[in-house]
């Protein structure tokens, strides 16, 4: 038998994932934060409210006990939102058997410490093995059995390579690696990004704007991410570029539905409320920001959005100032 998965957090993206993975055959069980929710999704055989379309095989079992979920896991696949993670993590270490593997699927740091999520796993369980999956994927598009790439980035190859096959499906291709701190970066990253190019297309500033924002903000993660140890393939690959790319320009962000609304006028409590969802940039556009600043990296399409996020700049201010700032080389010679 496989090698029983617990995905924790019931939002689309951990349902998305635990479905993927019953469907595969692996004996998986998904834990959701809320008793109601875990009633509901028990009940319809389906997360109405975050995934509705996305009917649940009859082996994916369903649960509100943390405890039990984690103690029968031989892998913990963890997708709550970034502020959820540490504590999450801190609930089930006790739990967490011997050379179980870690893996997340969040996108973001600790708000508040700014600390890679790896850090926090290899500090409060050291000696596993730990992988991120990340990579350019909506869950509305996996539900819907549309083709998808992602990666899983690992501190052990093994893991990675086992991981990948329990996910892995005829619509759905997982890729493996070595570098877990530059696919983070690259899927926090683009987050913030989503937002400066979804703020150009609310306001209405063509293709071209889209254009060079969303090359210009490739140079942002590839000029942090190296600068940090991170591998300039990854950041190229599906956790940087890819996602990129997916989130600058497809609707079914959320961030960059975010950058939208606030391009037409939209005031941020309000579009963050009609959205309804996580939307990680409002909270990773600081600790990305304070990660540059700490190894001395000017960020201004980032920081921009920071500002406009957090500093009553408008959406107009902020493209302007970003246009005004001096002529320079594309990249250093
Ligand atoms: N939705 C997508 O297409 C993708 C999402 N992700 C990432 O997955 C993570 C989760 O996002 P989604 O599932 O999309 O969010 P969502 O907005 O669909 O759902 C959030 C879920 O987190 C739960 N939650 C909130 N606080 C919690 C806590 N303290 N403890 C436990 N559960 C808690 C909520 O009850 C809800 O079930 C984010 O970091 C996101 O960036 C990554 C790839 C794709
Ligand atoms: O990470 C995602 C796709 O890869 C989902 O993006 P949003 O969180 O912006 O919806």
């Amino acid at each position: 038998m496989s090698t029983p998965v617990a995905v924790l957090g019931a939002g689309s993206w951990g349902t998305a994932l635990a479905v993927l993975l019953a469907r595969n055959g692996v004996p998986t069980t998904l834990w959701g934060r809320s008793p109601q929710a875990v009633v509901d999704m028990a009940t319809a055989r389906a997360n109405t409210r975050y995934l509705p379309e996305m009917k649940f095989p009859d082996a994916l079992g369903i649960t509100g006990v943390i405890e039990t979920c984690v103690r029968d896991a031989g892998i913990v696949l963890i997708a709550v939102p970034s502020h959820a993670f540490r504590d999450l993590l801190d609930t089930i270490t006790p739990w967490v058997g011997p050379g179980v593997g870690i893996a997340w699927a969040t996108k973001g740091f600790d708000p508040g410490s700014g600390r890679f999520l790896h850090e926090l796993v290899e500090e409060r369980l050291p000696g596993h093995p730990a992988a991120v999956v990340t990579g350019p994927s909506f869950a509305k598009e996996v539900a819907a059995g549309l083709p998808t790439a992602l990666t899983v980035q690992s501190n052990d190859p093994e893991f990675a390579r086992k991981l990948a096959r329990l996910l892995h499906a005829p619509t759905f291709r997982a890729y493996t690696g070595t570098d877990i701190l530059g696919a983070e970066l690259g899927g926090a990253m683009k987050n913030v990004l989503a937002v400066a190019t979804g703020v150009a297309d609310g306001m209405e500033l063509g293709l071209n704007a889209r254009a060079g924002l969303i090359t210009r903000g490739m140079n942002e993660i590839l000029r942090l991410g190296t600068a940090l140890g991170a591998k300039p393939e990854t950041l190229m690959g599906l956790a940087g570029l890819g996602d990129l790319v997916l989130t600058c320009t497809g609707d079914l962000s959320r961030n960059r539905r975010l950058g939208i609304a606030l391009g037409r006028g939209v005031p941020l409590k309000q579009a963050i409320a009609e959205i309804g969802q996580v939307v990680e940039s409002i909270v990773t556009v600081d600790e990305v920001v304070r990660l540059a600043q700490r190894v001395g990296i000017e960020l201004p399409i980032a920081e921009h959005v920071q500002h406009v996020l957090h500093e009553d700049m408008t959406p107009e201010e902020g493209l302007r100032a970003l246009l005004a700032r001096e002529q320079k080389p594309e990249y250093p010679d």
